[in-house]
């Protein structure tokens, strides 16, 4: 007899631990470690991931595993240890951390049905139920979870007339298609040809097709238009045993009709060469190491990535590249596809369920080596991992902020260290942290000071917006940025126009009275949606319509104030009409491939003007761009963020790399209301060095990071003195429980103090040593147990947050 322990699909304190089931005979041999199963857990049947196969248990009466969904395990080794870290590290379930590194596509899905337990009780149960069931026996919980409240099935399941089955729903679907092959030789196949009559012509130039082809099978449908005939011709064949119908397997994929022109390695200039030797080294040595590369926008950082690939795939290993999100445009993609060709697998979120599935299948497969994709492709379950490089490793997309609430570089690190490989952070602004490391030696600090063939950095201009407003310029652009985009415009050339959103959104205000529309159900304004004209919660998805009049003094002088990309547009068009605009925002990138149908539009040069937002500050390189002006520059100086400097000097170094990358020398404006914060005159001087020295002394004066580390934890309940009084006690049990040194913050009010009718507090813990933290914070997890379960409290915690809010 053997047992598995297993790990089921119900994230609760409670059941956060092994289960241990029999395995049936048919499966004894078939069972792994890292297959997923369905399994019975109490009156219904659940997901599980098994974790441990033996061949005793210490428990008795086991029930059996119900259903085996793997053929080969979906967790590798490493994944299932890399699953025991992650719950330790950032305090989650266990199941979450499993369900984290699997696409999507592979979680169970519950369907509730509920069954009548024999005809004869149809008679009993409730009169408003019983028409359900007149002609059959089971019902899906969704067909009546509207018309019949839920105490009535509750109270017939008590009395034992109803019973609730819950069943688990795969949604893995495999793409399948129909291929004809044919079942014969070449010379089988020329004696059937001759043998068949004048008559059967349909039928002579199918097997024509096959004799002078090279190809033993074709797509079905790929035949029948190919020679214009029937299926039914087809299937004659099929049953006279010539050719065999049969399904196969195709993946989804995305990238299917595209070629992509094949490059070969660029001569690297004396910088590239000197920041890859140690890397290539360390491939050559086996050896793990965290290389920060420091390279400016544009000093050719990706070339370095793909040459130290090429030598991992020479070694016969695989390479994982995380790029932000955002960053993952066509242009992107295609500098890596173009150097490997097929072997390279990309995943990210713009891809349907299915092609996330089965670019993953791919992965598994060994049929791919290199894998290009956002923060969850850190868990590509490759065995022989030689490389993972995180390029932007400063973009704060690599956090997830869900459970678990991992950040990619940590697991990175710590894939790297299992495979003894070496590690690449790439940026032309590290985070704070990673650059403090490499000053210590943690890391290994790769520099590439300039621009490839010494190119200049553009020249930046800093406007200060205060001014002209007092001379009169009443309108979102300076006279100086206006100048210049004329001027681009009768040059031909092109300029992108940057609008930092963050920290700044449409509200709507009386303007007598200063009322300023909020959401019911959360501390924040609601934003304002021009396309719909309606205003939304950001926070919870509450929608409602734009009042003509306010709420709170009738006055009809209700507006929304802000600047969104479109009315930029349209200002932009009051005083360039003849300007052809490209605007790149969540209403015009939502459909799938619009993000790139844009950016190849702007690329082809079919516009003069490409303005976005945030997605437009990464990774674009197009040579006819020679103008970059950002719109705002200190909109989220202002958030209560300690990050907030930092992220400002982040994007506004970023969108100047986007300018004169090529021959063309470019230029870039910068409008501010803040024109002497340091963050935006230092990143006008491209003097990353400097920003890091002096935010440095701030954090140190702050107690931030590097100098300490941070922890948050926070506590929300739909009555705000429940909340309030739990973050109490554990303020002071935490006082209690940590060292004299941490410093214990709280309870305060969370910056956003309501979200979906839950009041937030919030205990924040800053600290440089701390050997007990997560046994502690554990111990508060488990203390409230039974409150989080039965009475909708909820402590969430996160062990490295990227906000405070
Ligand atoms: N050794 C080289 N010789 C010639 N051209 C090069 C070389 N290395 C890179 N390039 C070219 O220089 C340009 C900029 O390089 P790349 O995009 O790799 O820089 P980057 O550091 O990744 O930039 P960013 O961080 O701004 O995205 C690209 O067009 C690239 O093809
Ligand atoms: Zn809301
Ligand atoms: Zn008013």
């Amino acid at each position: 007899m053997k047992f598995a322990s297993v790990i089921v699909d119900v994230a609760a304190m409670q059941t956060d631990r092994e289960f241990d089931y029999k395995i049936p005979e048919q499966w004894q041999d078939a069972v792994k470690p890292g297959m997923r199963v369905i399994v019975p857990f109490g009156p219904r049947k659940v997901q599980g991931f098994v974790t441990k196969v033996k061949n005793d248990s210490a428990f008795e009466r086991l029930k059996n595993i119900s259903e085996l969904l793997d053929l080969t395990p979906c967790l590798t080794p490493e994944l299932l240890q890399l699953g025991d870290w992650l719950t330790e590290k950032t305090l989650c379930f266990k199941i979450s951390a499993f369900q984290a590194m699997l696409p999507a596509a592979m979680k169970a899905k519950y369907e509730k049905i509920i069954s009548l337990i024999g005809r004869e009780k149809l008679s009993e149960i409730e009169i408003l139920l019983q028409p359900f069931f007149e002609k059959r026996n089971e019902l899906n919980w969704k067909d009546i979870e509207n018309e019949i409240p839920i105490s009535v099935i509750q109270k017939e399941a008590a009395k034992q007339n109803l019973e609730i089955i819950y069943e688990v729903k795969q949604k893995t679907k495999k793409k399948m298609l129909k291929y004809i092959s044919v079942n014969v030789n070449k010379d089988e196949l020329r004696d059937y040809y001759n043998s068949l009559t004048v008559q059967a012509k349909k039928q002579k130039e199918i097997v024509h097709f096959f004799l002078q082809s090279e190809q033993k099978s074709i797509p079905m449908q790929e035949l029948l238009s190919v020679l214009n005939c029937s299926a039914a011709s087809v299937k004659t064949l099929v049953k006279k045993d010539i050719l065999i119908e049969e399904e196969r397997e195709v993946y989804r994929d995305p990238y299917e009709d595209r070629s992509f022109q094949k490059t070969i390695p660029l001569q690297l200039n004396e910088e590239q060469e000197k920041a890859i030797v140690p890397i290539l080294e360390a491939v050559n040595d086996k050896k793990h190491e965290v290389f920060l590369m420091y390279g400016v926008t544009g000093s050719g950082k990706t070339e370095v990535y793909l040459q130290s690939i090429e030598k991992v795939l020479n070694e016969g290993k695989e390479a994982i590249v995380l790029v932000p999100e955002i960053s993952l445009t066509p242009q992107m993609v295609n500098r890596f596809k173009g150097r490997f060709g097929s072997l390279v697998a990309v995943l990210h979120s713009g891809l349907s369920t299915g092609e996330k599935y089965d670019e993953w299948r791919k992965i598994e497969r060994k049929e791919v080596k290199v894998v290009v994709g956002a923060r969850s492709a850190i868990f590509a379950p490759f065995e022989n991992l030689g490389m993972i490089i995180i390029d932007e490793e400063h973009e704060s997309s690599y956090k997830q902020e869900e459970n678990p609430r991992y950040h990619a570089r940590d697991v990175a690190v710590y894939r790297g260290n299992y495979h003894q490989c070496p590690v690449i952070l790439g940026s032309a602004t590290p985070t704070l942290e990673s650059f403090a490391r490499a000053s210590k030696n943690v890391y290994k600090l790769l520099t590439l000071a300039d621009r490839v063939n010494a190119r200049s950095m553009p020249a930046v201009e800093i406007v200060d917006m205060r001014e002209e407003l007092r001379t009169g310029n009443r309108t979102m652009f300076s006279t100086n940025l206006i100048e210049k985009l004329q001027d681009r415009l009768a040059k031909g050339e092109q300029s992108v126009l940057f609008l930092n959103r963050r920290g700044y959104s449409s509200f709507v205000m009386c303007r007598d009275c200063g009322y300023v529309i909020q959401c019911a159900h959360c501390d924040i304004s609601l934003t304002y949606h021009r396309f719909s004209q309606s205003l939304k919660c950001h926070y919870c998805g509450h929608e409602e319509h734009m009042p003509t009049k306010c709420p709170e003094c009738e006055s009809e002088h209700i507006r929304f104030f802000g600047t969104g990309t479109q009315k930029v547009e349209e200002e932009i068009l009051k005083v360039l009409p003849e300007a052809r605009i490209i605007r790149m925002d969540v209403d015009t990138t939502s459909r799938k491939g619009a993000h790139e149908k844009l950016l190849t539009e702007f690329g082809e040069g079919r516009a003069d003007i490409l303005l976005g937002t945030q997605m437009i500050a990464k990774g674009l390189d197009f040579p006819n761009v020679t103008l970059v002006g950002v719109l705002t520059a200190d909109t989220m100086l202002n958030l209560p963020d300690f990050r907030a400097s930092e992220k400002t000097f982040q994007l506004l170094t970023q969108v100047s790399g986007r300018a004169g990358r090529h021959e063309l020398p470019g230029e870039v404006v910068i409008q501010t209301y803040t024109p002497e914060h340091y963050s935006v005159q230092l990143a006008s001087q491209y003097d990353y060095n400097l920003f890091y020295e002096k935010e440095m002394l701030i954090r140190k004066q702050h107690s931030y990071p590097p100098f300490y580390y941070l922890s948050l934890v926070t506590i929300s309940h739909p009555e705000v003195t429940k909340a309030a009084s739990v973050t109490e006690q554990i303020v002071s049990f935490l006082r209690r429980e940590l060292s004299t040194q941490t410093i214990i913050l709280g309870p305060v009010a969370s910056p956003i103090p309501r979200i979906k009718d839950r009041y937030r507090y919030q205990c924040m813990i800053k600290y440089k040593r701390e050997k007990n933290l997560h046994a502690v914070l554990k111990k508060v997890i488990e203390h409230y147990a039974q409150q989080i379960a039965k009475d909708d409290l909820i402590i969430a915690m996160d062990l490295n947050p990227n906000t405070l809010m």
